[in-house]
Parts: C-alpha cells; structure tokens; sequence
C-alpha cells in the first residue's frame, strides 16, 4: 500500500547560482526555495521563462548540484548519492534527446541498458511501455518518422523503462498542437493513477489546474505561492473575470473609463481583465460607463489569473 503521507522530495534553502562559487558576478537562479513533494501526487512548477523552473528540475534529477540547501530524494542526499537516486527517477527534459537513427523499439532497448536491465525483461517492457503511450504500431519505425506529439510519448515511454517511483517532466507539453497535449496529459493522468509520482513544470495553466494536486508559482528563483489550485483561486482571485477587447484606436479612452468599475483591472496587450465575483454585473456597469467592447467574455477566475496577479504578467504572452 502506498503511503501518501510520506515526503519524497525534500528541498529546504534550495539554492542555484551559475557562475565561480565565491564569484560576487554569480548569477542566483534558485533562491533558497523550501518545498516537499508527497508520494503519488502530482506536483506542479509554474513560472514564467527564466524563473528558475528548469533549473531546479536539474538539480532533483541530480544532474546540476545544488550551491545551497538541502535535497533529500527517496530519503537520499541529492549530493551524496545521485547514482541511487537517478536508479529510481525517470526524467523527461525539455528537449526530446531520443535518438533518431534508432527505430522507436530500439530507443528502448538501448536506454534501458544502461539501467543494467536483461534483454528479455526490456522486450516486455517495451512492449507493454509501447502500449501505454500508444506507439504499439510505430514500434519498428525509424523515430525520424514519427510525430512530435509521438516523439514526445517516446520520450516518456523511455523514461518509464526503469519503473521509476518518481518522473520529472520539464515543459512535457510545450510545442505540441492541442490534440498531441490532450493525448499526452491523459496518459501523464493515468501514470499518476498508477501511483507514479510526478514533478512537473508547464506554461498550461488548464492542465496544470487538472492534473496537479498541488504547485507552486516560481518568480525571479523564488516560490511566491503554494497550495492546490482551488485554494490558490480562492486566495488570490475574486470569483469572475470579465475580458474585454477593443478596437486598437478606443483602447486607451476605453481602458480610463472602466478604471474603478472593478475591484481589480489588469491591462494585457489585447485585453483588459476585470476581476470580479459577479461578472454579469460588472459588464452592465461598463455599458452603462458608454464603452463599447469589440468582444465581452465573463468567465470562472482560473491559475492564469493567479498567476498574473502574484507575478503581474501572463504565461501566456
Ligand atoms: N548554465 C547556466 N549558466 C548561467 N545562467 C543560467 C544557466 N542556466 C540557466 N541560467 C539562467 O538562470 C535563469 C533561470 O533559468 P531556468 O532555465 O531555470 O528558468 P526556467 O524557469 O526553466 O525558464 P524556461 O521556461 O525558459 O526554461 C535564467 O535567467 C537563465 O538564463
């Protein structure tokens, strides 16, 4: 039985600076961020580009040390025992490093040498890996073939061939048109059903909302909120936003006059955002204010409004 109460990632005072240790010129890229991850939930980091996301996925996956803190992985010091700790990971990057002169069953075979595996436990777990991520029927195909929604299953399939406890996913569905994402996030669901526990970075916010139990919002190397995505909605958005859009000569004088018609107004550069409990009431203040949106859209307040109310900008710009 697995214990959901038990802490697999331990990270206190967690610390990246690039550049000489002692090099006042050193660049912190984390900084000193505390956060625990339990067994079998999904963990997520969110964060703008250069918040520092990347970076600390490295130094869970054990590849990148730590300059400060302390990391404990499966009750191991990321330090002192990375080998033990990367025997029982499995890690996506951002990048799909997948051989592309090998076919997508070879990928496999080969990676999953390097875990001292026999030849006849990799031919089974190819197969049934090739199964789960859906590429049962690309399995003898060149990977120069293959798709980038595939590529990426690839990738995934690969990083599962050692039965980690624990999978890192940095940015796993950047790049990748919405049917690839939807496909992709539904395996990542049924892997965290199969008790596999996740650590993830990612730009979507609906996803994150769906998959994570709980995340924290990275800005500038540092945590500035942590919590399951309900509580962060409720702790930092009101219940509606209503979007409007305008037509570019009416922004400004359309902008000055719905200032104060809303608790809270954020000016995105197609879009203005009134944060509000009842949007239907705030869209009837602004006709009666005169303003003439192009488009008006009320909608649930959600993780991209927290995030842009924690870090003022949009992931999505
Ligand atoms: N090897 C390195 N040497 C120097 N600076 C680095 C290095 N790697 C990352 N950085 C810097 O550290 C900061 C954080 O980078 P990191 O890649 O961790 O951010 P991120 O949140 O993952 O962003 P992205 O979504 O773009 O990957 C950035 O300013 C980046 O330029």
């Amino acid at each position: 039985m697995t214990d959901s109460s038990t802490v697999l990632i331990d990270a206190r005072g967690l610390t990246k600076v690039y550049g000489k240790p002692g090099d006042k010129t050193g660049f912190t890229a984390v900084d000193g961020i505390d956060f625990q991850v339990r067994r079998g939930e999904a963990f997520g980091v969110l964060g703008a580009n250069g918040a520092g996301k990347s970076s600390t996925m490295r130094m869970v996956a054990c590849v990148s040390p730590a300059t400060a803190g302390s990391l404990r992985i499966l009750g191991y010091d990321s330090g002192a025992d990375g080998a033990k700790i990367r025997a029982r990971l499995g890690v996506v990057p951002q990048d799909d490093t997948i051989d592309t002169e090998l076919t997508v069953r070879e990928n496999l075979l080969i990676y999953g040498r390097y875990f001292g595996l026999s030849w006849k436990v990799l031919r089974e777990r190819s197969t049934r890996l090739l199964e789960f991520t859906r590429l049962s029927e690309k399995a003898e195909d060149a990977v120069a073939t293959l798709s980038g929604g595939m590529r990426r299953r690839l990738t995934i399939a690969r990083a599962l061939i050692n039965e980690p406890e624990i999978v890192l996913l940095d940015e796993p569905t950047t790049g990748l048109d919405p049917q690839a994402r939807h496909l992709l996030w539904e395996r990542l669901f049924q892997l965290k059903q199969d008790g596999v526990t996740l650590l993830l970075t990612t730009h979507y916010m609906d996803e994150a909302e769906q998959l994570c139990d709980r995340l924290v919002v990275m800005d500038a190397g540092k945590i500035v909120a942590e919590g399951t995505p309900a509580e962060l909605i409720a702790r930092y958005t009101l219940r509606e936003v209503l979007e409007l859009r305008f037509a570019p000569g009416e922004r400004q004088i359309m902008t000055d006059k719905c200032r104060g018609l809303a608790e809270r107004m954020e000016e995105l550069p197609d879009r203005l955002l009134l944060s509000t409990d009842n949007g239907e009431e705030t869209l009837s203040a602004v006709h009666r204010q005169g303003v003439q949106p192009l488009t008006a859209l009320v909608r649930r307040s959600s993780l991209e409004d927290v995030f842009l109310t924690l870090t003022g900008r949009s992931l999505l710009d």
